[in-house]
């Protein structure tokens, strides 16, 4: 069920818009089109750890799980299937379905980060209820809406007559007794969803048999194939790049894992934990001053040139995530992006030894922070130069921007709104690799 609703997903739509490359939003006839902002990407994707799991047993588990469920909803269940070329990833598609419909008496009302995430499959967690039918009990069948517009206040226990999108219906798990008396903080599950409005199933396995990663961000992990040794990655929080990296170095190397901000630091030590990943050592850092001349002690700052492989996935404007029902990013939080990502790369050129290897992803979609920033680093920088992504998934970088034609070819964007394959329909994504010459 596609939703190109009368939503615009952007509070400063007109001069957010501007950053925007015109294929994002345009359609055939020339209007404005955000469904692309709007839907979830058709496919999940899931990159197995497999060091403890076969790719071909967790299919068969999901492919199980699907077939029962699919017999209690009479529908025929979402395909699952080992991608052709990147062999961690299982992918599945989704439920058939013809849309939503409000069924039951009682409503639940969901704040935007939530209903992205059900949208994607996920259970609605407690933290992102905003109000619930007061006569609403455990076990009872509810219709949950999106606060599109973010205007309900959290324990509001009147009838919401707000913008809404009904996202999902499911059942009751905690009650607004429960979650809302006494300002409580209530965790897990607060309702369980049956149909979601995208089809994305959910998909339950084992803590440690992988996690949920958007298709081109394991892409980026197999960048790493071919490298033996140290691997710095400056932005590493919450780990996913970083645990997937590890695995595949193996015992061929090691990754240094830097995050500035403190809980997402612990982020990475409980991943590895979770996922039984020995090979890296995280570090709270600040990664624009993580190499220096005179560095002398284990742990950052390094000294120059130390690192193999270097993955710099630095803060973005993120406006690759879909599906997103509103951003509220304001034109000066998006253009203040670009002077981070200068200053994270002049320090990953620092870290690189001679010959080695540089990925750098974003997931926003903006030329600023994608095919202009490469030009800027090639520009500034004489002593790299741009190496094709292998493998070479995704669409060319855009027309239009200052990349010539060959360098073009050697980046890779993913989700133009073209395609509707697993490689074609995905979040917006950026990768570039570069190489520091010898
Ligand atoms: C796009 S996220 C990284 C996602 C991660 N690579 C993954 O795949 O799980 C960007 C991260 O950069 C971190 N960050 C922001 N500024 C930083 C800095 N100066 N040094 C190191 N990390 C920074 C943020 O805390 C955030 O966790």
């Amino acid at each position: 069920m596609a939703l190109s609703e009368n939503v615009v997903p952007f509070k400063y739509k007109d001069e957010i818009v501007n950053h925007i490359p015109k294929v994002f939003i345009e359609s055939e006839d020339g209007s404005e089109d955000y469904s692309w902002f709007l839907n979830a990407p058709s496919f999940s994707t899931f990159r197995v750890n497999v060091e403890k799991y076969k790719v071909q047993d967790l299919v068969n588990v999901i492919e199980k799980q699907l077939l029962e469920e699919a017999e209690t909803k009479n529908k025929c269940p979402p395909k699952v299937f080992i991608h052709k070329i990147i062999n961690d990833c299982i992918v599945v598609s989704r439920w058939n379905h013809n849309g939503l419909e409000k069924l039951w008496e009682y409503d639940v009302i969901v704040d935007v980060a939530c209903a992205n995430a059900v949208l994607r499959g996920a259970d609605i967690f407690a933290p992102g209820i905003l109000s619930m039918s007061s006569n609403a009990m455990i076990g009872d069948k509810v219709n949950v809406y999106a606060d599109i517009e973010k205007n309900c206040r959290r324990g509001y226990n009147k009838k919401f007559t707000g913008k809404s999108l009904l996202i999902s219906t499911g059942k009751v798990k905690i009650t607004r007794d429960q979650l809302f008396k006494n300002n409580a903080t209530v965790r897990g599950v607060g309702v369980e969803v049956d149909w979601n409005l995208s089809g994305i199933p959910k998909i339950k396995l084992p803590d440690d048999a992988g996690l949920l990663q958007n298709f081109p961000s394991i892409v980026c992990g197999h960048m790493f194939k071919n490298i033996t040794g140290n691997v710095l990655d400056m932005c590493a929080a919450p780990g996913n790049k970083t645990t997937h990296i590890a695995s595949i170095l193996g015992d061929k190397g090691e990754v240094t894992a830097l995050d500035k901000t403190k809980e997402r630091v612990a982020k990475i030590g409980r991943l590895c934990e979770s996922l039984g990943v020995t090979n890296v050592k995280y570090y709270l850092y600040d990664a624009t001053k993580c190499i220096s001349e005179n560095a002398n002690h284990i742990g950052p700052p390094f000294m120059t040139e130390s690192f193999q492989a270097v993955l710099l996935d630095p803060p973005c404007s993120a406006l690759g995530q879909r599906p997103s029902l509103m951003n509220n990013i304001s034109p000066s939080q998006l253009k203040s992006y670009v002077f981070l990502q200068r200053q994270l790369l002049r320090s990953a050129i620092k870290a690189l030894s001679k010959g080695g290897l540089l990925v750098y992803s974003t997931c926003t979609i903006t030329l600023e922070e994608n095919e202009e920033m490469v030009s800027w680093a090639l520009k500034q920088f004489p002593e790299i130069s741009l190496k094709s992504v292998e493998p070479s998934l995704g669409y060319p970088g855009l027309q239009n921007s200052s990349l010539s034609e060959k360098e073009r070819e050697l980046v890779s964007r993913f989700g133009l709104p073209r395609g509707s394959s697993v490689d074609e329909d995905t979040i917006g994504f950026f990768i570039a690799c570069f190489n520091k010459n010898i």
